[in-house]
């Protein structure tokens, strides 16, 4: 299987990046964004202002809003806001073109994992995912990043890591769809607790434990949905769960962080045109947990932040007595 020509859906932070870097070598790549202006200033200066400032993109990127013109690729990956993933396939034309899942979050709803959307919105079109610890603006300037790139076929995996894989920009081949999007999906959640621990000033210490605590949840909640444990231990999950917990470069993180000064979620929320994908995903993860009888009480008391049903000192208070337990469990 040989895979050439690469389409993209989402002209964000990160499908601006990824299209990048599958434009390296001058090699063309097609970009459908939903804003006029990002589509023009893709074409007619090579820059994404509004998305991802300050990179110089490749010319051989060319923009569209017509999704028709994907047609085109071998190829499309997908990296529109989890909640937007379903319309959008929707709207393509049937086809057994692969799709390659580049979003983090689990539908509000349904409560299904991307890939369970994908399937339903095109059941012919074989399915990979690709995530890992990966800042947008990090990877768009060429610095060195490792990924997971799952596809439950093996040739689809290799023709992928074939197209994708730059010097610096390194896919390890999975099998394991379900573990790779997990990961990504609830580490933004545990991303925000980790933003707020800083915004509050708890301490080093304690963002350390949350870090531990927080992998506790999303292998419990992983492997209760089907993944591997080893998938979680590595890029995809705990690699994206450090990454994202340490930077206010993530915008889940500094979500938290305003959080943990005392600002409300609403107001946090207003008027942002980048996402915070934890924010959706934190009700339907708390929902999902609920129903696969997985304990979550770190993402718990992130919904309670965010829907304003709780304090912040109240939260940590319930945290810090919960009752003592063994390490493993
Ligand atoms: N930015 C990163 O560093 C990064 C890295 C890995 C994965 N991701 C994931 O990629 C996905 C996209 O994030 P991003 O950072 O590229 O976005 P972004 O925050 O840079 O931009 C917001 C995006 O949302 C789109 N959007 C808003 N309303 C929409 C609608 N109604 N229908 C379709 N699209 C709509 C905008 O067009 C824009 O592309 C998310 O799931 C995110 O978790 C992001
Ligand atoms: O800015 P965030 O929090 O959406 O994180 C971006 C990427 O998911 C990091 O891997």
């Amino acid at each position: 299987m040989k895979i050439e020509r690469i389409a993209v859906i989402g002209g964000g932070a990160w499908g601006t990046a990824l299209a990048q870097v599958a434009a390296t070598g001058g090699r063309e790549v097609r970009l459908w964004a939903r804003e006029a202006e990002v589509v023009d200033t893709i074409n007619d200066a090579h820059t994404n202002p509004l998305f991802l400032p300050g990179i110089a993109l490749s010319p051989s990127i060319r923009a569209t809003g017509d999704l028709g013109e994907l047609d085109w690729a071998d190829a499309l990956l997908v990296v529109a806001p989890a909640q937007h993933v379903r319309t959008l396939l929707g709207s393509l034309p049937q086809g057994g073109r692969p799709l390659i899942l580049c979003s983090k979050g689990i539908e509000a709803g349904s409560m299904k994992l991307l890939t369970e959307v994908a399937a339903e919105a095109q059941p012919q079109a074989p399915i990979a995912v690709l995530s890992g610890p990966t800042f947008a603006h990090e990877v768009a300037q060429g610095l060195p990043t490792a990924i997971t790139l799952a596809a439950a076929d093996p040739a689809l995996a290799e023709a992928l890591v074939a197209r994708l894989a730059q010097p610096t920009f390194r896919p390890y081949a999975s099998s394991d769809l379900i573990g790779a999007e997990i990961g990504g999906a609830v580490k933004n959640v545990l991303a925000i607790a980790c933003g707020v621990v800083e915004g509050r000033g708890l301490g080093q210490n304690a963002r350390a434990a949350l870090i531990s605590r927080g992998f506790a949840e999303m292998s419990r909640f992983g492997v209760a949905r089907g993944a591997r444990p080893e998938t979680l231990a590595g890029l995809s999950g705990l690699g994206d769960l450090v990454l994202t917990c340490s930077s206010q470069s993530s915008r889940n993180f500094s979500l938290g962080f305003g959080l943990g000064r005392g600002e409300s979620a609403a107001a946090l929320m207003a008027d942002r045109k980048t996402v915070a994908e934890g924010a959706f995903t934190a009700p339907v993860l708390r929902e999902a947990a609920h129903t696969a009888g997985v304990e979550m009480p770190i993402v718990d008391a992130v919904c309670d932040l965010l829907d304003g049903s709780e304090k912040i000192d109240s939260v940590v208070e319930q945290m810090l007595s919960r009752p003592l337990r063994t390490e493993g469990a």
